[in-house]
């Protein structure tokens, strides 16, 4: 599903060039639940904004899906992840003027009817347990119920991949645990590749592989021992 080779990303600062990524190889099979683990400022937002596409690389071949990323220009990129990518961003990232349901209609690329769209929609909301919750705006819910609207706009495209930047950042440990819970279910079948980067090792310890950024960065080298 994804196949990274020596990909290397830096930034500039300043007109110096600081180095973020440089990842020699990873892979991740299609249908595995991945958490990656490191302190913040350590790449990690970084490495799923260039899986996505959002970000290029700036050396190496990145392979999502068989498709070569390194290789598309912008556009292309932003295509593929409109299709088969399920992001979700760190704090949610919804359209304030939206409704929760609005929020997630603009994203369906997939060809229905309108009657079997609006079914798909609201089996969306009634999975996460938003059925009366899908005429709000975002400033009208609560940040957990944020998160599940942002759940369901990452996964209603049927992606074969699934990015969560600390899908429980900013919230309580009960609802970070539910929260936990929910995207662990909806992305349990084999079809969906999920990959989630978090400080939080409770919610780490809860995927069946999990790795520290540093064992797949040279750039920063592994200075601590992981404790799960
Ligand atoms: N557009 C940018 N320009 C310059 N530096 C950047 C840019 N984006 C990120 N960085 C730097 O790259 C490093 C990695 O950032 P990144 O957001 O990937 O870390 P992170 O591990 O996700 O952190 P956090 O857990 O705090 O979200 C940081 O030092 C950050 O300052």
């Amino acid at each position: 599903m994804l196949q990274i080779n020596d990909v290397k990303k830096q930034f500039k600062v300043s007109g110096k060039n600081i180095p973020i990524l440089n990842i020699p190889q990873w892979h991740v099979a299609k249908g595995e639940k991945v958490a990656i683990i490191g302190p913040s400022g350590s790449g990690k937002s970084t490495l799923l904004h260039i899986i996505s596409g959002i970000l290029s690389t700036d050396h190496g071949e990145l392979y999502v899906d068989q498709q070569p990323l390194h290789l598309l220009k912008e556009a292309a990129r932003d295509e593929f992840r409109g299709a088969r990518i399920g992001y979700i961003l760190q704090d949610f990232h919804l359209i304030p003027s939206l409704t929760a349901r609005q929020n997630v209609e603009i994203v369906i690329t997939l060809k229905k009817s309108k009657t079997e769209l609006r079914l798909m929609v609201d089996e969306w909301f009634e999975k996460v347990g938003l059925q009366d919750r899908m005429n709000h705006l975002p400033s009208q819910l609560s940040r957990g119920q944020q998160q599940r609207v942002a759940m369901v706009r990452a996964l209603i495209n049927q992606p074969l991949l699934v990015l969560a930047d600390e899908p429980t950042g900013s919230l309580d440990w009960e609802t970070a645990d539910e929260i936990t819970g929910l995207l662990m279910d909806l992305c349990a079948s084999d079809k969906h590749t999920l990959i989630v980067v978090t400080h939080d090792l409770n919610l780490a310890k809860r995927f069946p592989r999990c790795q520290h950024i540093h064992e797949l960065n040279l750039v920063h080298p592994l200075k601590e021992k992981v404790m799960l």
